[in-house]
């Protein structure tokens, strides 16, 4: 478990976390989200004793990462790729950490194999590729066999197989009991590895929730209806007791998944539709609006996505 308490962090006049607290519990995955510059990286610093609190607390299992003995044992952290001796063989970079961090010689091995790179284990590191040289830094964080495993956008630069590794791979730490935190700023990758939800913006905490609950608030489903019959559909839906919305361009949308039931009504009326398609709204557009305030660099001053809506902000404080 890792748990952190008024966390903060300043630089000079920049306040890159402000406030933290949060809880990050064994058993699941937790994604840790924000836009770009919102703390992410300066927060698991802290986390792993790389930097100093301005304010606040962090614990792992109850302790300051400094209190650990062989903190190896305790917490993995992928934290930036290839920081490592490119002239040193994967075996030997993680011999040497073993070795230097009382880990027994044989886990060299034992990891190597779980993250597939047995066959290049005695290859010099500084030919490996993008996806391997996460592979390694990957079973550098499990070499302890620790409790807790944290990763800092582990499919950065990863190709679409990379990808499914290491989500299959969290997935499965997680389920074996472990803590698993992992940060990001895509939301869609989010939404098929997290079952639980921390998003902060320019260092503050927008949400603490779990994956599920964040679904059901924000991917509204409906279905979008065209029918040069407008008026006569409206009238067998509501009679129907089927609420619709207009989205002008003479585009109805029926909330929940009631397609079949639309199409059926829609022929027993010999009514014609043109279009009669389920849409989903994105959990990316969700999250983008969510943090929409708290960009730091925005590509254009576009701001048309507005601030969250309210019921969102409401719904979030109270979780
Ligand atoms: N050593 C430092 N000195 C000054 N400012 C810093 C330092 N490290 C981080 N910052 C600033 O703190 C803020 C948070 O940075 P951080 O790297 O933690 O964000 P992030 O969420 O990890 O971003 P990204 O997704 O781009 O990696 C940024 O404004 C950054 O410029």
């Amino acid at each position: 478990m890792i748990e952190l308490e008024g966390l903060t962090k300043r630089y000079g006049e920049k306040v890159a976390v402000n406030n933290l607290s949060f809880t990050v519990r064994p058993g699941i995955v937790t994604g840790f989200l924000g836009p770009n510059g919102a703390g992410k990286s300066t927060t698991m610093r802290m986390i792993l004793g790389l930097d100093h609190p301005t304010a606040g607390d962090v614990r792992i299992d109850g302790k300051h990462y400094q209190q650990l003995k062989d903190p190896l044992t305790y917490i993995g952290a992928l934290l930036e790729a290839k920081a490592w001796h490119g002239g040193r063989s994967a075996y030997n970079h993680l011999l040497c950490l073993a070795q230097s961090n009382g880990v027994p010689k044989q886990r060299v091995g034992e990891v190597l194999e779980t993250v597939g790179l047995t066959a290049v284990a005695k290859k010099k590191t500084k030919g490996f590729s993008m996806g391997m040289g996460q592979r390694l830094g990957i079973a550098a964080a499990l070499l302890g066999d620790p409790r807790i495993l944290m990763f800092d956008e582990p499919v950065n630069g990863l190709d679409p197989e990379g990808i499914h590794w290491i989500r299959t791979l969290m997935k499965s730490l997680a389920a074996q009991g472990r803590t698993v935190f992992v940060s990001s700023h895509l939301m869609s990758e989010m939404a098929l590895t997290a079952d639980h939800l921390v998003v902060i913006g320019q260092g503050r905490l927008l949400a603490d929730t779990s994956m599920a609950d964040f679904i059901d608030r924000n991917s509204r489903s409906y279905v979008r209806v065209r029918t040069p019959q407008r008026e006569r559909l409206l009238d067998v839906l509501h009679q129907a007791g089927i609420v619709v919305v207009e989205s002008g361009d003479g585009v109805l949308e029926v909330d929940g998944g009631k397609a079949e039931q639309i199409g059926e009504l829609a022929a027993q009326h010999r009514i014609t539709l043109h279009e009669l398609s389920p849409q989903q709204a994105s959990l990316e557009e969700a999250f983008m609006r969510l943090t929409a305030e708290s960009v730091e660099y925005h590509a254009h001053s576009d701001t048309s996505a507005g601030p969250p809506p309210q019921q969102w902000v409401d719904a979030w404080g109270r979780s």
